[in-house]
């Protein structure tokens, strides 16, 4: 039986057949489709060198040593960006050490202005901290380090042909304002959980995402609920803007499996500097890129996780385009996670054909799950909505799809079926 799952996609405005009409029998015997194993991905890293990187003529990066070397440019925001660079390195007395910091691009003007923010709550987390004394959690953490359970990267790593989904817990967004008035995020985590999601992704961020350290703290126990259960707890990642080492340690004393290292706002060696702290604390870390200078940034400091954003956070246009065209340049054995602007299944079902291990999802799950009509703490078929969307992305055999309130609905059965491999009926 031929594959529609594998290119060329039907386009989005294409009607899709998804469902026979009610009442219609169902065929009396079908297999799932047994989609080849991905074939090898080229490593197209050679053209992504760091030298190279400079050499593509971009924009300045300001980051680390680079911010007192930085020439001058007509940017209102750099001026901005290199306060926020500036104050993340003294931070911790750290910086990167010597070498020149090749270009990885300006830092996207969303950015500039969260980065500043962030400056000023590690300041203010560091002073509490501080006054606390050396028994602070935070302190201990930092000072002793903690043995890495890897149990992040291990649930993210799929064999090809497989998805792992992570489901975000996202409020609202600075492109987008509100998405979603989500009152209750650790019971959206369990249903999260439940559709067989393998990761639950939670914004702290409060002005930009409407998150919180008390959203993370709630899903982490939430999951944790889940131990010695089938299917067991989903792993956490913090989704925050992380410039350094003391939110790591917030993170990990939550409770958090994993946190993102975003390569635009931090450049090539202070992503090193924090990988390296990240694992230290006993972490994983999702390196997040969106062009090729970051994706090779990404690779040179040793990423093992690496995500695809889909979204240009200078014009935050959303395209599968930048997944496709990077995914050769994700080295083997890295974990590849396609983020931002899936919708449906076949966006899902599209990136999984290009190589990619794992999806980052969040619009589309919690505006499926919206409870706006309920108190969110109770049934709502919201919910339902979500874990059907989850099993769509999960499902590897399907022939029939469709819009994303059809195909959620029925992508359960779908799911289904992929978890029992190949069966007729
Ligand atoms: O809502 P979407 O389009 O499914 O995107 C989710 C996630 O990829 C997006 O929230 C995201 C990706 N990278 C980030 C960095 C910070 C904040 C948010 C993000």
């Amino acid at each position: 039986m031929s594959c529609r799952t594998t290119p060329p996609y039907p386009s989005r405005s294409t009607p899709l057949l998804c469902l026979p009409p009610p009442g219609t029998p169902l065929p009396s015997s079908f297999s799932l489709c047994p989609c080849p194993a991905a074939p090898p991905l080229p490593l197209g890293m050679a053209a992504f060198v760091p030298g190279a990187a400079a050499a593509l003529g971009r924009g300045t990066f300001l980051g680390s040593s680079a911010v007192a070397a930085a020439p001058p440019t007509p940017r209102a925001s750099v001026a901005a960006t290199r306060r926020a660079a500036a104050l993340t390195m003294e931070a911790d007395g750290s910086g990167a050490e010597g070498g020149a910091q090749y270009a990885v691009g300006d830092i996207p003007d969303v950015l500039v202005s969260i980065l500043e923010r962030k400056a000023d709550e590690v300041a203010a987390l560091k002073a509490e901290v501080a006054a606390a004394g050396d028994a602070h959690p935070i302190a201990v953490l930092l000072a002793s380090g903690a043995p890495r359970s890897k149990a992040f990267v291990s649930a993210l790593r799929k064999p090809p042909g497989c998805l792992a989904v992570i489901g975000e817990i996202k409020r609202r967004s600075p492109s987008k304002g509100l998405i979603s008035d989500i009152k209750d995020p650790a019971l959206l985590s369990r249903h999260y959980n439940e559709a067989g999601a393998a990761a639950i992704s939670v914004l702290t961020d409060g002005p930009g995402f409407g998150g919180s350290m008390a959203d993370l703290e709630a899903v982490v126990k939430e999951q944790a609920r889940k131990k010695g259960q089938y299917p067991g707890p989903s792993v956490v990642l913090r989704k925050e803007f992380i410039i350094d080492p003391v939110q790591i340690a917030e993170a990990a004393v939550a409770g958090a499996n994993a946190v993102l290292l975003i390569v635009a706002a931090l450049g090539e060696a202070r992503t090193g500097e924090l990988l390296a702290e990240t694992h230290r604390l006993g972490l994983d870390a999702i390196v997040e890129v969106h062009d090729e200078p970051e994706l090779a940034a990404a690779v040179a400091v040793g990423a093992e996780i690496i995500g695809v954003n889909n979204r240009d956070l200078r014009t935050f246009e959303v395209s599968l385009e930048t997944a496709e065209r990077l995914r050769a340049g994700i080295p083997e054995g890295v974990v590849a996670v396609a983020e931002s602007g899936i919708e449906e299944c076949l966006d899902a079902w599209r990136v999984r054909d290009m190589g990619y291990s794992a999806i980052l999802v969040g619009e589309a799950l919690v505006k499926a799950a919206d409870n706006s009509k309920t108190d969110g703490h109770s049934y709502s078929a919201g919910y339902n909505n979500a874990k059907g969307l989850i099993k769509a992305f999960l499902a590897k055999g399907s022939v029939k799809y469709g819009p994303s309130t059809t195909a959620a609905f029925f992508g359960k059965g779908e799911g289904a079926k992929e978890s029992l491999g190949e069966m007729t009926v």
